[in-house]
């Protein structure tokens, strides 16, 4: 059964909170915790909380909480973390080079297998073990492969171009860092996710200065 049909897009998007917060109660060795110890961690009401879970299944016991490893495992396994993703990073800059070294993603299953650039530079340097290869090499590297995710690190007037080849060979996901629509076919069997950094900052800006009017 597809547990995701019909649940709406704020709840999925809260469910990666609970998996870090519930991760971190493993961490700690925690096995139980109520909805209203979890909202306090957490900062969402406990009855949003109940609510969001119910969506799922049945895991709460009544005077006896969440199993905190349960629904760890439940939540990974409705946001897709029960697999390996094979990624690829496009543009080996800043960013790309960032992402390249944060473990977590590798931890919770994003493997990083190849990273491409222009820049004779660059190619050729190791960024946490994979060595960087000429985007020449992309189209190979992506049809033999099996890439699922294509991470777009490079400047926009280059996006779509590595967009249009991340499709071409079906590539299932793009989580794209360029600040540019991405054009994408209808017929494609494609997932875009894009990140907006400096939106999160604008909204931490105009939330500081709520009193302008
Ligand atoms: N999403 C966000 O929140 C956010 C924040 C900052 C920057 N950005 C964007 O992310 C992208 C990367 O930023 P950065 O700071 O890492 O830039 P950067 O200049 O450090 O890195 C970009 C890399 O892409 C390479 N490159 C250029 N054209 C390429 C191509 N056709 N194929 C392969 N590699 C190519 C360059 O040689 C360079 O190494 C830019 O589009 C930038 O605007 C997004």
């Amino acid at each position: 059964m597809d547990k995701k049909k019909n649940i709406s897009m704020a709840v999925i998007k809260r469910l990666p909170k609970y998996h870090r917060y519930l991760r971190e109660l493993m961490e700690n060795d925690i096995d139980r915790i109520s909805s209203k110890e979890l909202s306090e961690k957490i900062g969402f009401t406990a009855s949003q909380i109940r609510q969001d879970l119910n969506n799922f299944g049945d895991f709460g016991q009544q005077g006896y909480g969440y199993n905190v490893k349960e629904l760890y495992n439940e939540i990974s396994a409705i946001l897709g973390l029960t697999k390996i993703y094979k990624t690829v990073i496009i543009g080996a800059g800043n960013i790309g080079q960032a992402i390249a070294n944060y473990t977590y993603f590798d931890k919770v299953g994003f493997s990083v297998q190849g990273m491409f650039d222009i820049n004779p530079k660059i190619i050729g340097l190791k960024i946490n073990d994979v060595e960087v290869l000429d985007i020449d090499f992309l189209d190979d590297f992506l049809r033999k492969d099996n890439i699922d995710i294509g991470i777009i690190c490079v400047p926009k007037n280059s996006a779509q171009k590595v967009c249009d080849m991340l499709i071409r060979n079906k590539v299932k996901g793009i989580w794209n860092f360029a600040p540019v629509d991405l054009q994408i076919p209808e017929d494609a069997q494609i997932v875009v996710e894009n990140v907006h950094l400096s939106e999160s900052l604008l909204t931490l800006s105009c939330l500081m200065n709520d009193d302008i009017n």
